[in-house]
């Protein structure tokens, strides 16, 4: 029908995206404390604080297996893990430093990307 025909899957540099970020994000030397899931048996008060958990590995996992839907999908599961970060630790704490700055980096990095799309 004529809105298959308007339909627009986004170029394909753009559609890759999503992996050059969460690429980056991996190798960047903030993201130690979001690598692997929190291990929930030996943080105390973590599964009770924070109910839904999220690292990058998962989104990885996610990523490599097409499970997201649109690019909003990918990007709120990489807010849940800096917000979770925030909610968990003080702004102050190593941990909580490092997730500011994965921050920044992300929204500056991101948004790089978009005027090159
Ligand atoms: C992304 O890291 C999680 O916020 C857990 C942080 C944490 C883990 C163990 C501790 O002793 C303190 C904080």
């Amino acid at each position: 029908s004529l809105l298959v025909l308007c339909g627009r899957s986004p170029p394909l540099r753009v559609s890759l995206f999503p992996r050059v970020l969460l690429g980056e994000l991996e190798a960047h030397q903030d993201a130690w404390p979001f690598l692997l899931p929190v291990d929930q048996r030996s943080v105390p008060g973590y599964r009770k604080v924070i109910r839904r958990p999220m690292d990058l590995s998962t989104i990885r996992g996610r990523v490599s297996s097409n499970q997201y839907p649109d690019t909003e999908a990918f990007l709120s599961d990489l807010a849940l893990v800096l917000d979770n970060c925030e909610r968990f630790n003080e702004d102050r704490s190593e941990i909580g430093r490092a997730g500011l700055r994965l921050r920044s980096f992300l929204e500056r990095r991101w948004a790089q990307l978009l005027q090159q799309s």
